[in-house]
């Protein structure tokens, strides 16, 4: 079952360069409003910082965030494997439009993303084309995420005055894929049942087979209100469960503390405010859920993906059959095509040239 995902991300690579829309791959979407603490679950599922923060819409591109776990001892292999030096840190990343540069200080991932999406978005645009990155590391566990723009609903600024829409329709278009598990992430400081993530994953998953649902900023709560209920489904059930997590604050974010740290912190507030459910909440039981659910929803679609890849390599048979025999000896074909280029072009000269036509060159 574990070589289940990697074996999705090389499916992905390919698509990616030939275009994912001719095949709906299985994947994890993660989805919220604006704020909501979308990079903060990633970043704490990665165990690093790296992704751009600041005002307004950060996130503008989607990005594929591919997290591949790599022990210590099976590095090397992995480089060589990927045909790169080996660097002396254990935690690398590569972007797949960077074939050949290794990161390893994580700074530079999150300049490369606000490069890289200011390439094709400008500084305030939207793009639908995904930005890769791939993680190596033995502290996180092999996991495929796709972070999407938050929902917004006011332009800003000089933000698009369709910017509401543009995001809606990138993210409708990442999460109507039938095999995308759908990570509805809403803080808990606000009312669950008016949810955009959970209303958004209602839109294209009516019966919550594929959504699983993350309730951020259980910290944040009011005080003398407590988040039972949602996190126990009373509210609104969610098939596949509502995850509480605690994130780094801004004042977290500012004063640099290490997210190892915050973990330790998450761990002690549910233990001390949710002692009943504190086992079945928090980042790392949300990335073993995570890797679990995916590699089951791979398994139920590789019957219907064989069937689809089967009848995608038939029709491009087909095509390339239709181009005829290969070329063996390419040298002499390009000899013969030129020296009847050359006597027809004397005999137009000479005025005893018969229309010749192009494909007759390769008789
Ligand atoms: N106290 C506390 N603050 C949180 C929590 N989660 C996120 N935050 C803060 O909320 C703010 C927004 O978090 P982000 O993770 O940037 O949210 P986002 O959904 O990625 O935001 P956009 O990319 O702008 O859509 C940051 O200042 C975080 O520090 C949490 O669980 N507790």
């Amino acid at each position: 079952m574990d070589a289940l995902i990697p074996i999705l991300n090389k499916l992905q690579d390919v698509f990616n360069t030939v275009g994912s829309e001719t095949i709906q791959l299985p994947q994890i979407v993660v989805v919220g409003s604006q704020s909501a603490g979308k990079s903060s679950v990633i970043e704490n599922i990665v165990g690093r910082d790296f992704l751009p923060r600041g005002i307004g819409i950060v996130t503008r591109r989607p990005l594929t965030l591919q997290l591949v776990y790599t022990p210590a001892e099976d590095k090397e292999i992995r480089c060589q494997h990927l045909g790169i030096p080996v660097p002396t840190q254990n935690e690398f990343a590569l972007f797949a439009h960077q074939k050949d540069k290794v990161y390893t200080d994580f700074n530079e991932l999150r300049q490369e993303i606000e490069a890289e999406t200011e390439r094709l978005g400008g500084k305030k645009n939207i793009s639908k084309e995904p930005i890769t990155l791939k993680i190596y590391s033995p502290k996180v566990v092999t996991l495929t995420l796709i972070d999407l723009p938050g929902i917004t609903k006011i332009p800003v600024e000089d933000q698009p005055a369709d910017i509401e829409q543009q995001v809606r329709d990138l993210i409708l278009h990442y999460i109507s894929n039938p095999n995308a598990i759908i990570l509805a992430i809403t803080p808990a400081n606000i009312d669950f049942s008016t949810s955009e993530a959970v209303k958004f994953a209602k839109e294209v998953d009516p019966e919550g087979r594929r959504t699983l649902a993350v309730l951020t900023k259980l910290d944040l709560m009011d005080r003398g209100t407590d988040a039972y209920d949602v996190l126990c489904g009373r509210i609104i059930p969610v098939k596949l469960g509502i995850i509480g997590v605690i994130n780094r604050s801004q004042e977290d974010i500012l004063q640099k503390k290490p997210i190892e740290e915050a973990l330790r912190y998450e761990s002690a507030f549910l233990q001390k405010s949710y002692p009943s459910i504190a086992n079945r909440n928090g980042t790392p039981f949300l990335a073993k859920t995570l890797n679990r659910l995916l590699m089951h929803h791979i398994r139920d679609c590789l019957p219907s993906l064989k069937a689809r890849m089967n009848q995608m390599v038939s029709h491009f048979q087909t095509l390339v059959n239709s181009f005829g025999e290969p070329i063996e000896d390419k040298g002499r074909l390009l000899l013969q095509i030129i020296t009847k280029f050359a006597s027809n072009y004397c005999a137009t000269i000479e005025g005893t040239a018969k229309n010749i036509e192009v494909s007759e060159l390769f008789v």
